[in-house]
C-alpha cells in the first residue's frame, strides 16, 4: 500500500492546527467549517499535503495509510452503542474528526447521503448489536463481503475515508483489486458491458431510517427512499469495467449482484473476475490513530468477521464518502454547496 507516515515535528504541527480548530467548530458538520476545509487543509504539514497529492495524482495503490496521528484512548471515551445516539456536536473525538476531515478535503469534496445515518457527512463504523448478522459496516459476526463502496449508486465517490479510532482486536480491513491479474479479453469486453444488475446494500433502506429533522427533508428523502426501494425491487444493469483498457475502474459488489439465468456469458464473466480479485485478498487492521483512503474506483474492501462486546470497548472507525467532482451529482443536490445527495 501506499504510506504517509507523520514526522513527530508533522505530529506536533497537526496537532495545533485541530486543537485551534477545535475552539472555532463544534463538529464537522458545521457548513462554516465545511465550506473553509479546503483552504484550512493547506495548513496541514506539507508531506501529509505532498502524499495525498501523488496519490490522488498517480494512482499509485487501491490504499493510502495515513499513520503517526495520536489518540488518547481514554479521551474519546466508550464505543458507543448506536449511530443515532454520537452524530452532530458534542463528539469527544472532535480533534481526531477534524483532523480526517482535513485530510480528505485533499483528495476531494466529502459528501452525505440522505439515506445514511441521518445525512451525517461524517459516518461511525462499530458494531451494532441489532446488525451483528448483517451485511453493513455495523455488523460484526459475518465477513462483511468486499465491495466497491456503494457500487449500485451512480454517484457513488472517488474515495471511502476510513479512520481509526480504536481497534482492541486487531479486526482487518479487507482489501482486493486487479493489480496483477490479466483477465481474458473476452472476459473484460463483457464486463464493461451494462449486464449486470445490482441491487442497493441496506445500508441504504429505509429499515435503517432514524431522525428526519423538518418537514422539506422528510420529503426529500421520502423521495430517496422511494428511488432506492425501486432499484431494490428493479435491480439497474451496470459495467463492471470501465475506463482506461489497461488498468480499468471496478464498480461491483458481488453479494448484491446476480445475473439472470437468460444471460450465461456475463454470469461466467462475474465469475472470472470475482474469483480473480477473491484469490487476491489482503488484510490490514488498522491501528489507532491512522487514517486509510481507498480508492473506490482501483480497490474493493470489507472486514473480517469478529465477536464484539456492546460494552463500549469495541472497535470504533469514522467514515467519509469523498468526491472528486460534486458537480456530478448537483441534480441531486438542493444548492451548488449543498453536500447531502438526494
Ligand atoms: N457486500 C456488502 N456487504 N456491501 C455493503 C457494505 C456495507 C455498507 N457500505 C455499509 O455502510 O454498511
Ligand atoms: O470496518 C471496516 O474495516 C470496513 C467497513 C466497510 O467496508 C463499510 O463500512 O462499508
Ligand atoms: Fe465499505
Amino acid at each position: 500500500m501506499f504510506r504517509i507516515d507523520l514526522s513527530e515535528s508533522d505530529i506536533a504541527e497537526a496537532g495545533v492546527l485541530v486543537a485551534a480548530l477545535a475552539e472555532r467548530y463544534r463538529t464537522v458538520e458545521d457548513p462554516a467549517f465545511v465550506r473553509e476545509a479546503t483552504i484550512i487543509a493547506h495548513e496541514l504539514p506539507r508531506a501529509l499535503r505532498a502524499g495525498l497529492l501523488e496519490f490522488r495524482l498517480t494512482e499509485p495503490h487501491p490504499l493510502c495509510v495515513i499513520g503517526g496521528y495520536p489518540i488518547d484512548d481514554d479521551r474519546i471515551g466508550l464505543t458507543p452503542g448506536h449511530w443515532k445516539d454520537c452524530g452532530g456536536e458534542g463528539r469527544p473525538t472532535l480533534a481526531e474528526d477534524l483532523f480526517f476531515y482535513l485530510c480528505a478535503s485533499l483528495l476531494g469534496d466529502p459528501i452525505a447521503w440522505s439515506t445514511q445515518q441521518d445525512g451525517r457527512l461524517l459516518h461511525d463504523v462499530f458494531p451494532i448489536k441489532e446488525h451483528q448478522f448483517e451485511q453493513l459496516g455495523s455488523g460484526s459476526e459475518e465477513l462483511l463481503t468486499w465491495h466497491i463502496e456503494d457500487a449500485f449508486h451512480p454517484m457513488r465517490t472517488d474515495y471511502v475515508g476510513l479512520m481509526c479510532l480504536r481497534n482492541p482486536d486487531g479486526v482487518n480491513t479487507t482489501y482486493g483489486s486487479l493489480e496483477g491479474i490479466d483477465l481474458p479479453a473476452d472476459v473484460v469486453e463483457v464486463l464493461r458491458q451494462e449486464r449486470f444488475p445490482i441491487r442497493p446494500d441496506r445500508s441504504h433502506l429505509a429499515a435503517n431510517r432514524q431522525n428526519d429533522g423538518d418537514e422539506q427533508l422528510r420529503r426529500l428523502r421520502d423521495r430517496s427512499y422511494e428511488w432506492i426501494s425501486g432499484l431494490d425491487a428493479n435491480p439497474e444493469p451496470i459495467a463492471v469495467l470501465f475506463g482506461p483498457q489497461e488498468n480499468p475502474y471496478l464498480r461491483l459488489d458481488p453479494y448484491f449482484m446476480e445475473v439472470p439465468a437468460s444471460d450465461p456469458e456475463a454470469a461466467a464473466a462475474l465469475d472470472t473476475i470475482v474469483k480473480a480479485i477473491d484469490a487476491n485478498i489482503a488484510g490490514y487492521a488498522l491501528k489507532p490513530g491512522e487514517v486509510l483512503f481507498l480508492d473506490n474506483y482501483r480497490g474493493t474492501h470489507g472486514r473480517e468477521p469478529f465477536t464484539a462486546r456492546f460494552d463500549g470497548t469495541d472497535r470504533w472507525l469514522t467514515r467519509l464518502n469523498v468526491a472528486r467532482d460534486l458537480r456530478k451529482s448537483r441534480a441531486h443536490r438542493r444548492s451548488a454547496d449543498d453536500r447531502t445527495i438526494y
